[in-house]
C-alpha cells in the first residue's frame, strides 16, 4: 500500500523507533472480529453454535476474531437472527471503556452504522433508555435498521446535530460515547482508498470539527456522569490534543483513563479512546416522566383506542391463545402508545421530542391497517425467546437438520415455504431458528407468505 509522504513522516515523528513495526503492520492482512449480541446469546453459548470462533478479543468481555479467509459469518443463518455483530476489534474498546449499566440514560452521539450502540444496548440490557443519533440522514436510516434487527427495544433513534439535541436533555444522561468523525488513519488497511485521500488538511479539518460536537457535551452529561470520545485515527491532533482541549475548555472535566490500540501492538486496527468524568456538583437526577412543572407525558398516558387494543387481541389469540399474551412481552419502565396508526413500546424516561428528527422513538410492534393489526419485524426481532416457546403458531427450525436450514436460507431469502403434508392456519407464525426468531410469515394453507423484510434479505453471493 502507498501511504502519502506527509503522513509517513508524522508518524516516524509521533512514533519514533516504533516506526518500522508500525509500517510493518501494513503488509499484514487486516483482523476480523465479531461480538456476541448479549441482548440474544451468551459468548459461550455463542461459541457452541460457532466452532471457528476460537480466540477472545481481549479488551472486550463479548469479542471474538475469526479468519475471514476461512469462513463469511455475514453469510450464516444466525447473523439474521442478530446474534452477533461483525466488528473490526479495536472497534470493540470505546463501548467496553463507558462501562454502560443496567437502568442508566445512554447517548451515543455520533451512532451510525451502530456497531458501538447495539454495544451500549446490550450493556444497558432491556432496562434503561438509549439514544442513538447521526446527523446524516442515510446513515442514520443504516442505524435504525441496525437497531431493530438487533433486538434492540429501549432505543431512541434521532437524526440531529448536537446542538439540537442539548437543548432537549439538559443534564439528562449519565452515559455518553463521542466517536467521532475522524481522518480514518486506522482504516487504511481495511480501505486504501482513504489513504489516498488523507491529508494534512483534512486532520485539522475533523479536529475543528470534533472540538465543534464536544463543546456540546457538558450540557447533556449529568453532574457525575461520563463521556467517552474516541476515533479510528492516530493523529495527537484529533486525540490526545482533543482531549486536553476539552479538559481546558471545561475544568469541572476530569480524565479518568485514556487509551491507545496500535495495530503493532495488537491484533487489531487501532483506536483512540479517552473517558472523562463530569465532576461538577451532584445535581438531582431528574425523574422519569417528569419535568420542571410536573408530568413530561401526561397527556400521551391514554394508551390505545379501543379498536387498537381490539385488533391487538385479536392478533395476541391468533399467536399466544391470549389477548392479553403479548404484553407479556414488554420490557418494564414503559408504555405502550400509538401514533398515527404505529404502535410503539416507548421508555417513560424519554422526554418530548419535540422539533427533532426522530426515527423510532422506541419499540415499533406494529401498525394498525384497516383494524387489523400487522406486527413489525421489530417487534418479532425483539422478542424474548419464552415468546417464541409459547407461540401456537410457529415454524420451528434447526440448523442441525439440512432440511431446516434450506429452509432458513429461502426465509431469508423472502420466498414462499411450502412442506409437504404441511397446512399452515391462517394468520401469523413466528419463524425460529435453534430457537432465534428470524421473523414473521402468514398462514396461507399448505404455504406459508413470507413477512421477510425486503431491506433485510439475504442476497446470495452477498461476502463480508
Ligand atoms: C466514526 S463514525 C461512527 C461509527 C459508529 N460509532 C459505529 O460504531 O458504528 C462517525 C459518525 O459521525 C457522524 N457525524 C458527522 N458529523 C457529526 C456531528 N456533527 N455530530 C454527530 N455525529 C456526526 C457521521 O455521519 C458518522 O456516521
Amino acid at each position: 500500500m502507498r501511504l502519502p509522504p506527509a503522513f509517513l513522516t508524522k508518524m516516524e515523528q509521533q512514533l519514533g523507533s516504533n516506526v518500522a513495526r508500525f509500517l510493518q503492520s501494513y503488509t499484514e492482512p487486516r483482523t476480523a472480529g465479531l461480538r456476541a449480541n448479549t441482548l440474544k446469546i451468551s459468548p459461550e453459548a455463542l461459541q457452541e453454535l460457532l466452532p471457528f470462533l476460537q480466540e477472545r478479543v481481549s479488551w472486550c468481555r463479548d469479542g471474538f476474531y475469526y479468519n475471514e479467509e476461512e469462513v463469511r459469518p455475514a453469510k450464516l443463518p444466525h447473523y439474521y437472527a442478530g446474534l452477533y455483530y461483525i466488528q473490526e476489534p479495536s472497534a470493540m474498546l470505546p463501548a467496553e471503556l463507558l462501562q454502560v449499566q443496567p437502568g442508566e440514560r445512554v447517548l451515543d452521539l455520533c451512532a451510525a452504522p451502530g456497531g458501538k450502540s447495539l454495544q451500549l444496548a446490550a450493556h444497558l440490557g432491556k432496562a434503561g433508555l438509549l439514544v442513538v443519533n447521526d446527523p446524516h440522514p442515510q446513515r442514520a436510516k443504516v442505524l435504525l435498521k441496525n437497531i431493530e434487527r438487533y433486538g434492540v427495544t429501549n432505543a431512541v433513534v434521532l437524526s440531529e446535530t448536537p446542538q439540537r439535541l442539548a437543548h432537549i436533555f439538559a443534564d439528562f444522561f449519565d452515559k455518553i460515547l463521542v466517536d467521532a468523525p475522524c481522518s480514518g488513519e486506522g482504516m487504511f488497511r481495511k480501505e486504501p482508498e482513504m489513504a489516498k485521500n488523507w491529508s494534512e488538511a483534512e486532520v485539522a479539518k475533523y479536529a475543528k470539527w470534533q472540538a465543534a460536537i464536544l463543546e456540546h457535551i457538558p450540557q447533556m452529561l449529568r453532574p457525575g456522569g461520563e463521556v467517552v470520545y474516541s476515533t479510528c485515527t492516530f493523529s495527537r491532533e484529533e486525540n490526545e490534543q482533543q482531549v486536553l482541549r476539552f479538559l481546558g475548555a471545561f475544568p469541572d472535566f476530569e480524565l479518568l483513563e485514556m487509551r491507545r490500540l496500535w495495530p503493532h501492538e495488537v491484533r487489531g486496527e487501532g483506536h483512540f479512546a479517552a473517558k472523562i468524568k463530569n465532576l461538577s456538583l451532584q445535581a438531582e437526577k431528574k425523574e422519569c416522566l417528569m419535568d420542571k412543572n410536573g408530568l413530561w407525558r401526561q397527556q400521551e398516558k391514554n394508551g390505545l383506542t379501543p379498536e387498537a387494543k381490539q385488533a391487538l387481541a385479536e392478533f395476541s389469540l391468533q399467536v399466544w391463545q391470549a389477548a392479553e399474551g403479548w404484553q407479556a412481552w414488554l420490557p418494564e419502565g414503559g408504555m405502550v402508545i400509538e401514533r398515527a396508526g404505529h404502535i410503539l413500546w416507548e421508555s417513560l424516561c424519554l422526554p418530548p421530542l419535540r422539533g427533532l428528527k426522530v426515527l423510532r422513538s422506541g419499540w415499533l410492534l406494529g401498525t394498525i391497517q384497516k383494524g387489523r393489526f400487522r406486527p413489525s419485524p421489530a417487534f418479532a426481532l425483539g422478542l424474548p425467546p419464552e415468546a417464541v416457546h409459547s407461540a401456537i403458531q410457529r415454524l420451528d427450525l434447526s440448523s442441525h437438520n439440512a432440511d431446516d436450514n434450506s429452509v432458513a436460507l429461502r426465509y431469508l431469502r423472502g420466498e414462499t415455504i411450502q412442506r409437504e403434508g404441511k397446512v399452515w392456519a391462517k394468520g401469523w407464525h413466528l419463524v425460529s431458528l435453534d430457537g432465534f426468531v428470524l421473523g414473521w410469515a402468514k398462514g396461507a394453507g399448505n404455504w406459508l407468505k413470507n413477512e421477510f423484510p425486503p431491506g433485510w434479505r439475504r442476497i446470495d453471493g452477498e461476502e463480508r
